[in-house]
């Protein structure tokens, strides 16, 4: 075990106004709401495993993963941690604004009790990763911006090389060679043992990287297990809450082609974009409408700014994001990434779409070299419609079958 909860309770205490605080000093008058934040949590993350929060905004995963790092402490119930903690929770949180980050780190080394030439490897190891230029370490960091800071927060705390890893993933903010690299990090301390706990809202990314996972729901558990049991009921849930936003039309006007820009990525430098997604039918008659069992060619365009290697995914969707299927190159034995300047034109090929009746729309990624950062995405694009004329099986897909004559 590496980190266990015991019966964890955080309450706040929230006031209307700020000034209500000394007006209940004063009068000793309760003049604030009580919050419960997490109420009755119970479990175990164990040692060398990579466990993830998942849940709503709000839920309370921030404020456990606090508790978890002892940045701050439950109302009630106890929280017990084995082994070297390093945790990215606030950004900076811990820095002195006034120092410079080369100090800062020094500051940190001492912190972990480092000495000597342990110091000197930590502060070694923490300044060639942070990035930052000679002249910036001896900058105060109250004039880094967010992503310098970010660069020393992470480079500070993963240079201890913890036995358990906290982060929040507010942290996955930065440019995309940062967060790579941050990510790296991770899987590399993953790797030599580490245990790992992390909240995201990327569901693809805690489904690749964690064992089991924990869903958090109003301050509770409200399902916890393996990854993909967890994460089921989570979507599950998201949809019933999104149900009145369900279509059965297509959101989108029906062509054979969709240009895909400008990036829908929060990032401004995307190295691999995705440029145009296309849908072929054998006969070239209007692919977005397609007989069950046609054969079908998605066609993906990229554009590649660097030599970044990647992978390409797609999944099929209903238009309530069901997902019906979906695989990425990054799947194939070979797992052989791309890379290569310039476009890049890939195809699909469905041969009988096993799909029966009904509107999909296609998600496409592009994903790095581990499968695990998207790096592009087009959601619900190039919608569809597919009838099944010819035949009266009812569903989604059509699986393969055979009826057996018993007796
Ligand atoms: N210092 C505080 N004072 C009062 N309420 C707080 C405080 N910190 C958090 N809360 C409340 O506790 C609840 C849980 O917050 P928390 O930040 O843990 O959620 P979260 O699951 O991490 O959300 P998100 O996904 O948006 O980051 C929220 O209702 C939040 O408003």
């Amino acid at each position: 075990m590496a980190i266990a909860f015991k019966n964890i309770e955080k309450h706040y205490a929230v006031y209307a106004r700020p000034q209500d605080r000394l007006w209940e000093w004063v009068s000793g008058r309760q003049r604030h709401r009580v919050h419960v934040a997490l109420s009755g949590i119970s479990f175990e993350v164990r040692s060398g495993e990579t466990f993830g929060l998942i849940g709503e905004n709000g839920a309370g995963k921030s404020t456990l993963l606090k508790i978890a790092a002892g940045t701050i402490r439950p109302t009630c119930g106890e929280v017990t941690r084995q082994g070297r903690v390093a945790a990215l929770l606030e950004l900076g949180a811990g820095f002195h604004p006034e120092e410079s980050g080369q100090d800062n780190i020094r500051f940190m080394a001492a912190l972990h009790g480092l000495e000597g030439a342990a110091l000197e490897d930590f502060a070694a190891r923490a300044t060639a990763f942070s990035e930052l230029s000679e002249e910036t370490l001896q900058r105060p960091v109250k004039t880094y911006s967010s992503g310098m800071f970010m660069r020393l927060a992470f480079a500070a705390a993963t240079a201890i090389d913890p036995e358990v890893l906290i982060v929040d993933e507010a942290l996955s903010v930065g440019d995309l060679h940062f967060q790579k690299k941050s990510l790296n990090r991770i899987l590399e301390l993953r790797e030599r043992g580490a245990t790992v706990l992390f909240c995201s809202h990327n569901l693809y990314q805690v489904r690749s990287l964690c064992q089991r996972a924990a869903w958090i729901h109003g301050g509770r558990i409200a399902a916890i297990g393996s990854t993909e049991d967890v994460v089921t009921a989570y979507e599950a849930h998201e949809r019933r809450r999104y149900a009145h936003l369900r279509t059965d039309a297509p959101p989108a006007e029906l062509s054979n082609t969709q240009s895909v820009a400008p990036a829908p990525t929060a990032h401004t430098s995307v190295p691999v974009k995705i440029m145009r997604v296309g849908t072929e039918t054998a006969d070239g008659i209007n692919p977005a409408q397609v007989d069950s069992f046609q054969d079908l060619t998605l066609e993906i365009e990229l554009e590649s700014y660097g030599d970044t290697p990647f992978h390409v995914g797609f999944s099929i969707v209903r238009p309530d994001k069901d997902n019906v299927f979906g695989t990425s190159t990054h799947f194939l034995p070979s797992r052989q990434a791309m890379r290569g300047l310039g476009q890049h034109l890939l195809r699909v090929k469905f041969p009988r779409l096993p799909l029966l009746s009904g509107q999909y729309l296609w998600n496409v990624y592009t994903l790095d070299d581990t499968g695990l950062q998207v790096l592009d995405m087009a959601e619900l694009i190039q919608p569809f419609t597919v009838l099944n004329q010819k035949h009266r099986e009812v569903g989604l897909v059509w699986l393969e079958h055979e009826w057996l004559h018993i007796e």
